[in-house]
């Protein structure tokens, strides 16, 4: 069922590993279907050899995907095909025999111990599922070398020993741990695909910034915090002077890396601090939850006075920008957060009407004309 589930994840995405999946989830039944036949019918190549191979080709397979799926290009995996060739080979010659077992469990071990230090070394959003994957895939590794003890003691041993107890307590714990896997990996998977479009929906491409939707989702999320609780919240509005001119005169590629760069000196001076965000065409905020309206004007004033003294450098033009900010601040869960940015978005509106390359934290215009 987990392998038709995979199908209809590749039919929809058309991404190998899916279907590479989904092939692994049908060896794996098609090796226990040949094995569990062994009762029925007296056909050891059938019944021992493929069951031996396609039990392989499982753990094979989902490396292979792992694989696909990072899209590891440098990565080669003819060792992988040696590894089966080598084994589908040897296994030929001693098939009927107890030593085959034991050498298709020695070779799943390895596997398994391989596919579980992919899992970890491979970056994942969910990261509790992560190391229950890899840890399932490291005691499926433990099983298999089990496996072979329980199977090599009738060989050392001389007296006669029943062993099909312990045998069938370890195939139940392979089929327990098979499923499990082939369960987490699928959502492994999807929560990071779920991440990079959630990602997408709030990240402004340019600047690689929040935008308008990520900036309110985030700013939400942590004055929720009980940590921000009774703090005073600040947001600084701040828009580019004149860049209707810069786009004119050198281009608007050029107006582009002019954003990009301006961004830039926002997330080095904010990054462990505020939440920053593009949003809109030249006109970016911030949010500091735990500012005072002085820190906010201090931090505005230092990011204004950076960007005005240090011009920016772009194929050879060197381009003075500079940018107006309006401050406010207030306690957390007194204004709403579009209230308190339409109170900064004012008083940018009076930084730009009063002289721009300033910021502005009230809202006399007098006040400001007269300074
Ligand atoms: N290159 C580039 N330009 C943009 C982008 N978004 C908006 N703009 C430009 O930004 C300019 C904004 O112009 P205005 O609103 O007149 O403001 P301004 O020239 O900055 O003047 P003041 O804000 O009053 O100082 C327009 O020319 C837009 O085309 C963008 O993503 N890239």
């Amino acid at each position: 069922m987990i392998g038709f589930f995979f199908v209809s994840v590749y039919k929809y995405k058309s991404q190998p590993a899916f279907l590479l999946f989904s092939l692994a989830c049908f060896s794996f039944a098609a090796a226990e279907v040949f094995a569990s036949i062994r009762v029925y019918i007296d056909f050891p190549f059938v019944t021992h050899y493929l069951a031996n191979i396609f039990i392989i080709l499982s753990p094979l397979l989902i490396i292979v995907g792992l694989f696909k799926y990072k899209n590891t290009q440098n990565i080669s995996l003819m060792p992988l095909y040696c590894i089966f060739g080598f084994s589908a080979f040897l296994l030929l010659a001693i098939y009927p025999f107890d030593a085959a077992k034991m050498l298709t469990s020695l070779i799943i071990a390895g596997l398994f111990i391989y596919s579980g230090y992919l899992i970890k070394s491979m970056s994942f959003v969910a990261k509790i599922q992560q190391k229950a994957l890899t840890t399932c895939f490291l005691v499926h590794s433990g099983v298999m070398l089990l496996q072979v003890a329980v199977l090599s003691i009738p060989v050392i041993s001389s007296n006669v020993v029943d062993i099909t107890a312990p045998l069938q307590i370890i195939l139940i714990s392979h089929l327990i741990l098979a499923t499990l896997s082939a369960l987490i990996l699928p959502f492994l998977l999807f929560s990071n695909t779920e991440y990079t479009l959630s990602n997408l929906a709030n990240t402004d491409s340019l600047s690689q910034l929040l935008n308008r939707r990520g900036f309110f989702n985030k700013a939400k999320e942590s004055l929720n915090q009980l940590s921000n609780k009774d703090k005073s919240v600040s947001i600084i509005i701040l828009d580019i002077d004149f860049f209707k001119r810069v786009n004119d005169e050198y281009g608007h590629d050029t107006g582009d890396q002019a954003i990009k760069w301006i961004a830039q000196n926002i997330k080095e001076q904010f990054i462990n601090t505020g939440i920053s965000a593009r949003i809109g065409g030249e006109e970016f905020a911030i949010l500091l939850p735990d500012y005072s309206l002085s820190a906010a004007r201090e931090s505005a004033e230092y990011l204004r006075e950076n960007i005005s003294k240090q011009p920016f450098y772009y194929k050879g033009a060197h381009i003075n920008l500079s940018v107006s900010a309006g401050v406010s601040t207030a306690l957390n869960g007194q204004m709403s957060i579009k209230d308190l940015l339409s109170l900064a978005d004012k008083r940018l509106y009076l930084a730009k009407e009063t002289g721009r390359d300033k910021v502005v934290t009230f809202d006399e215009k007098q006040l400001l004309l007269q300074s």
